[in-house]
């Protein structure tokens, strides 16, 4: 199961619905730093009934609505980032959060869920920007993640003992003398 965590309202049934999930997509956005501050603060906790071994996706959405910042320190007016698709032209605002912050985070919560860095996808790979607008990326986000977690799964099923009873292989008990009908 992947499990994406959101508004406050939902937050009560976020560890409920995180139960047993292989992969937990934690979303912000890239126009709020506080939206990306909240993911640790908030959300991390509700993340404790997943899998020991869940993947974790950062994902900074909104990207159409991000304005990059020129190096002299200026604003590229018209610019998203991301190449977030050309033709959105919508009002934009300075971007509060760059891809390091969320990579960062990334790290703080493998070191947090006591994961070993060299056995997890690597931080460049978990960490997506996004526009649930013009669909920047969700397509690679989902499939990254289908990649990742459908062998693991099937990796998981293989170790696990079997669950089925071959129902041929049981030997019906033998009756003892000391039976009433024998
Ligand atoms: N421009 C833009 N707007 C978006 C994007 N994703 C969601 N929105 C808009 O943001 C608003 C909130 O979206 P929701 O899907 O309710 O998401 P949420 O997790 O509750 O997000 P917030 O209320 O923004 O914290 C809606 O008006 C959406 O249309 C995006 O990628 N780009």
């Amino acid at each position: 199961m992947t499990v994406s965590l959101g508004r406050e309202q939902f937050h009560g049934l976020g560890s409920m619905y995180c139960r047993g999930a292989a992969a937990v997509i934690l979303t912000y956005d890239v126009n709020h730093r506080q939206s990306l501050l909240e993911l640790e603060d908030r959300f991390l906790g509700l993340t404790e009934t997943a899998n020991k071994d869940c993947l974790f996706a950062i994902v900074g959405n909104k990207v159409d609505l991000a304005m990059e910042r020129a190096p002299d320190g200026g604003k590229k007016e018209g610019e998203a980032s991301g190449k977030a698709g050309g033709s959105c032209v919508s009002s934009r605002v300075p971007r509060q959060v760059q891809p390091e912050d969320a990579m960062a985070l990334y790290k703080k919560i493998l070191k947090y869920k006591m994961l070993d860095e060299g056995e997890m996808p690597a931080a460049e790979r978990m960490c997506f920007e996004t526009s649930a607008k013009t669909g920047h990326n969700v397509d690679l986000l989902f499939e990254t993640l289908f990649d990742l977690v459908v062998p693991m799964i099937a990796r998981q099923r293989a170790e696990e003992p079997s669950q089925i009873v071959d129902i041929a292989s049981c030997k019906t008990p033998k009756r003892t003398r000391s039976g009433c009908c024998t």
